[in-house]
């Protein structure tokens, strides 16, 4: 049987994996007592509405929106607030590893609104790095391992959605278009795929584009 788009996009839902990450709140937040509006209970966020007086526990359910995931993080292994860059790398990357290094492409987005921490969980910082950087050395480590003297080029994009605008962050000033191919579905036109020889290569073109 053919395979149409619809059958397409489930196959391709069931492989995504969605995780939440709430950031702790910052210092200014604490100092101005910012209530926490969201809570965690398993893989479920449960967000508050605080302008709904409390209401009787019987009530509590009109109180919040449920919306479920594959993860959330919450507590730290140290039962401490947030999760660490390790668990987030720990929870995310094997999956996506294993699908690049059996030479499939593999895509890691980040989503959420400004502040909410999409740069720290995917650059972080060099004393305590993201998602990507520990990636990168991770697959370089493991494509290295008993080859020392082969060479190898990675091939990645790094793009971002900014009020509706794409933009790609290996050549900022370039505008893209987003395109909807009969076939293949939407797609990125004139995306820049860049070949890097070193894991430092990647993680130090995608900071100096400053990603924000
Ligand atoms: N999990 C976290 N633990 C501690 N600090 C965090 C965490 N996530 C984000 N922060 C801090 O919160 C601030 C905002 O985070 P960040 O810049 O990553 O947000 P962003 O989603 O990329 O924002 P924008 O869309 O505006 O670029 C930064 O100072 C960052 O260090």
């Amino acid at each position: 049987m053919e395979e149409n788009m619809e059958m397409r996009i489930l196959k391709i839902m069931s492989k995504i994996k969605v995780a939440l990450r709430v950031r702790p709140l910052s210092s200014r937040e604490r100092d101005e007592k910012y209530p926490l509006v969201v809570q965690v209970e398993n893989n479920s966020a449960f967000i508050t509405d605080i302008r709904v007086p409390e209401k009787p526990a019987a009530d509590s359910r009109q109180r919040f929106r449920q919306f479920d995931f594959d993860h959330a993080f919450w507590l730290t292994d140290c039962c401490e607030w947030g999760a660490s860059q390790e668990e987030v790398y720990n929870e995310m990357a094997p999956a996506l590893e294993k699908s690049i290094l059996q030479g499939y492409n593999a895509c890691l987005l980040a989503y959420g609104q400004s502040g909410t921490g999409k740069t720290h969980t995917m650059l972080g910082t060099k004393t305590d790095p993201g998602l990507i950087p520990r990636l990168c050395h991770s697959l370089w480590e493991k494509l290295r391992q008993g080859r020392e003297n082969s060479s190898f080029r990675m091939e990645v994009s790094f793009m971002e959605i900014y009020r509706e605008k794409v933009r790609d962050l290996l050549t900022p000033d370039k505008p893209l278009k987003l395109r909807e191919h009969p076939q293949n579905g939407p797609h990125v036109q004139d995306f820049s795929h860049e070949s890097y020889c070193s894991e430092m290569g990647i993680v130090e073109a995608l900071t100096e584009t400053q990603c924000t």
